[in-house]
């Protein structure tokens, strides 16, 4: 794409500038760098990537968060990590897992879910023979959703030029888009699926990738997750999760954008009702003709429980309220970061898995353990002779605030102690063979990733029409932005960083910078 110069007013001389460097503002900030504009990201780490970051100890290469990548595929529109770093001519090598995740579930239910769609159906099917109809149907209609995603072009469907657009070129896939955006998971499985131990399954197929259960799971994004894992499949960046962020970061600075890190943003500085930029903890004010948030919402707008929002109470817009009311924060997690010998970890392991010692515990506090050895697919992140293992299990706010600084530590090592334990039933002898260890809390999520109460993203609050409500990158204020994981479509990092090619685009067609034709 050939960039688009603007011309530059000496007194805001920022076209836009972006709050936090999450893959949901990397994308934003780089696709507006490409477009010609001149941006600057303001992170308050020391390193790219919020929960997409990687960090280093001891010869280890520990991912913080993300660790199960979707949308790096080669093929079709939904592969927006390949599409994002290609745009900043950037590429990351990566490598790919031939299963998607391994399931212990009760009642001795263990899966792996193959990379080839055909091998995860007959092994299902194997399971639950009498379902063979229920299961093809089911699986096949999140096919069909995938379809309409990968079919066109996926920019803001906020602008009605581009919501034109994209129905000339593909009509039948917005019309089939149209369909599933109200509906939610549970709905579609019930009508196909009667076996109860089966729609559990279907529960935590959705509950491991968005921390609700099927009911309360949007179709649209269902189809995306059960169908990319095995079109474009699962694939680990070479060097860990944190060179997306490193690359998307050097691509924009070819393209002129610039990042400061340390740069803790406090407020959005706003004149007239409206954004025209923000200022640092260090009390500096950068003026902007655009401004990003890539904070959650809650972060950015003043409301119940936010103590230091970007924006105060007076100026905050009635539509956050009623977002706030109908989105919760999920829980956050309590993750290990584990160096362990070589001897740990059985031959043949799958990368990731997924542990439930009962249906009942699917929701609790510290329910679902989440497993993930990426050595297995990159020795380098380790030490010759170990791996990392790093696992985390929900864990909420509540459970760890209030607490003694000596009950807060003896907590964190107690709880890590039982995880470990748990993990022995699929890695026997764990506990003996770690040789590094942290231990991360919902507090320590609040404060290196700055997100509200350290949640892993916003679930509904009750049961809603599917994605209809969900917001998208528009605020109530002029000039003010929001991108990442509490916007259209949700968590994940292949859902913010759509969020980030909708942000960018809505941008570019406010500051008339956006190419006429839709992207190839
Ligand atoms: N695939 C997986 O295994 C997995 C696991 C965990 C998380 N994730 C995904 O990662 C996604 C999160 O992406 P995201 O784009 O929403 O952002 P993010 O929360 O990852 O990053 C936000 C960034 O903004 C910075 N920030 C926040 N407030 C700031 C301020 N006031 N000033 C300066 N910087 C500030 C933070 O330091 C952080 O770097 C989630 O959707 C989640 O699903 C995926
Ligand atoms: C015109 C007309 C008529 C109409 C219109 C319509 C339309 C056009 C519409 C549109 C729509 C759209 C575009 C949509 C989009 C969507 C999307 C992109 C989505 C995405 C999604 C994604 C996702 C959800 C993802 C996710 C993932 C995740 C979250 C993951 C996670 C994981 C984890 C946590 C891991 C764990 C595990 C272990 C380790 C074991």
């Amino acid at each position: 794409m050939e960039p688009i110069r603007i011309e530059k007013d000496a007194t805001q001389p920022w076209d836009a500038v972006v709050i936090g460097s999450g893959i949901g503002g990397l994308v934003t900030a780089s696709q507006l760098a490409v477009k010609g504009a001149k941006v600057l990201v303001l992170e308050s780490y020391t390193i790219p990537g919020g929960s997409s970051g990687s960090f280093q100890r001891e010869g280890y290469t520990f991912d913080v968060g993300a660790s199960m990548i979707f949308g790096f595929g080669e093929k079709g529109y939904t592969n927006l990590l390949t599409r994002a770093l290609a745009d900043v001519g950037e590429h990351c090598d990566t490598l790919p897992d031939p299963a998607q995740l391994a399931y212990h579930l009760p009642g001795g239910l263990e899966l792996a879910v193959d990379r080839k769609y055909e091998q995860f159906i007959a092994d299902l099917t194997a399971r639950f023979p009498h379902e063979a109809k229920g299961i093809r149907h089911f699986y096949d209609i999140c096919w069909q959703v995938f379809n309409c995603l990968d079919a066109m072009p996926l920019l803001s469907i906020e602008d009605p030029t581009y919501l034109a657009k994209v129905f000339f070129k593909s009509p039948l896939a917005c019309l089939g888009l149209a369909r599933w955006l109200p509906v939610n998971v549970g709905d579609v499985a019930r009508r196909h699926i009667k076996d109860p131990e089966l729609l559990r399954f279907i529960d935590i197929e959705c509950f491991c990738w968005s921390v609700m259960p099927a009911d309360l799971t949007p179709m649209i994004n269902a189809g995306m997750v059960f169908s990319d894992r095995h079109a474009g499949g699962i694939n680990y960046p070479r060097g860990g999760v944190g060179v997306i962020a490193q690359k998307l970061v050097k691509g924009m600075q070819r393209h002129g954008g610039e990042i400061r890190y340390k740069a803790r943003v406090t407020r959005v500085v706003l004149k007239d009702n409206r954004a025209v930029g923000v200022q640092l903890a260090n009390g500096e004010i950068i003026h902007a003709r655009r401004v990003i948030s890539n904070a959650t919402r809650w972060d950015t707008f003043s409301g119940e429980g936010s103590k230091q929002a970007l924006v105060d109470a007076e100026h905050t817009p009635a539509a956050e309220q009623t977002w706030r009311r109908r989105y919760v924060p999920s829980p956050s997690f309590l993750s290990l970061h584990l160096g362990v010998r070589n001897e740990a970890i059985p031959a043949n392991s799958h990368c990731h898995h997924l542990l439930l010692e009962s249906w009942d515990e699917m929701e609790s506090e510290q329910g679902v353990a989440f497993v993930s050895m990426p050595t297995l697919l990159d020795p380098s992140l380790a030490p010759e002779g170990h791996h990392i293992v790093h696992a985390f299990t929900p864990s909420s706010m509540q459970a760890w605030q209030d607490l003694s600084p000596a009950t807060y530590n003896s907590k964190k090592q107690a709880d890590a102690d039982r995880l470990i334990r748990k993990l022995e039933k699929i890695l026997p002898g764990l506990s003996q063979a770690i040789v590094h260890r942290e231990v991360g809390t919902p507090r320590s999520h609040r404060r290196f990733l700055g997100r509200f109460q350290g949640s892993y993203g916003p679930i509904p609050s009750s049961r809603l029409p599917g994605l209809l409500t969900m917001p998208f990158n528009r605020t109530g204020l002029k000039g003010l932005y929001c991108v990442g994981d509490s916007c259209f479509p949700g968590q994940g990092l292949n859902a913010v960083a759509f969020s980030g090619f909708a942000c960018s685009h809505l941008i570019g067609a406010d500051l008339g910078i956006n190419p006429w034709a839709l992207p190839n």
